[in-house]
């Protein structure tokens, strides 16, 4: 039962995307046991899922699975096999090692934007539930790339049969995507997101610093999708999600 139930906190219906940068099953289990209630996804950090044994993964995998939690590779690794030549044989390991979703991303090389939709259609005709994610990981590459550019082509991406779109802010959170070098939001292209027709409910902002999860919770409501958690901060976000810390404290609407 949950604890101080009779406070009636408020509730929301986020998702919240953890990432695992190669934790122990043990550790995993353990930290479900806490948190899994408040987890929807947890992504395998870039190319982490290729350097464990096949046995572990799978172990990790069962054990996300059973908590409800969705566990997925790192768009990394889809690049990495794209790069190789072996997408559709990525497809079908990810599918017999349980994996039921996928990111679909160019962060680390270039793709061929027709080449990207087609790959998210071909994830989607496997059966995988698609993350597609935009923006770059370089810092100079990721400048070069014009907020209203991005906008246009995460609608392209949903067009194209993606689930969910995710903004880059990679784990460190700052001087990339939405972030400045602080790791503080660009109001400007904050302003022509809050201010575009998209469906934010498929939108997961990567926002890995607290200041950053406050503010997209401010902007778009508690039930804001937020992606790139660090497992010591899953608690720490649901409390800012319900008005149980400070800096969001009486803002929060039952
Ligand atoms: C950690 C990231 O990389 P990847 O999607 O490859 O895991 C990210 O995009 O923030
Ligand atoms: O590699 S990461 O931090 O996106």
């Amino acid at each position: 039962m949950q604890s101080f139930s009779f406070l009636k906190i408020p509730v929301h219906n986020g998702l919240t995307m953890i990432i695992d940068k190669g934790q122990s099953p043990e550790y995993v289990e353990h930290s479900m046991k806490v948190f899994a209630n408040y987890i929807t996804c947890a992504k395998f950090g870039w190319g982490t899922s290729a350097v464990q044994s096949e046995e572990i993964l799978k172990e990790k995998i069962e054990i996300y699975k059973k908590y409800g939690v969705k566990p997925y590779p790192g768009g990394t690794l889809f690049e990495y096999a794209l790069k190789e030549g072996k997408f559709l044989e990525f497809l079908d390991y990810c599918n017999n090692l349980g994996f039921e979703c996928v990111e679909i991303s160019d962060g680390s090389m270039e793709i061929d934007f027709d080449l990207k939709c087609e790959c998210i259609k071909k994830a989607k005709e496997y059966g995988f539930i698609v993350l597609s994610e935009i923006g770059k990981k370089s810092i100079e590459e990721d400048a070069k790339i014009p907020i209203s550019k991005k906008i246009a082509d995460l609608k392209l991406e949903i067009e194209a049969g993606s689930d969910f779109v995710i903004l880059e802010g990679r784990e460190g959170g700052k001087s990339i995507g939405l972030y400045d070098e602080k790791g503080n939001l660009k109001q400007d292209d904050l302003e022509q997101i809050v201010n575009s027709d998209i469906d934010f409910k498929k939108l997961i902002f990567e926002a890995p610093l607290k200041n950053q999860q406050v503010e997209f919770i401010e902007r778009f409501g508690n039930s804001v999708n937020l992606g790139n958690i660090a497992f010591d901060d899953v608690i720490s976000l649901e409390t800012l999600r319900t008005g149980l810390r400070g800096d969001t404290f009486g803002k929060i609407p039952k």
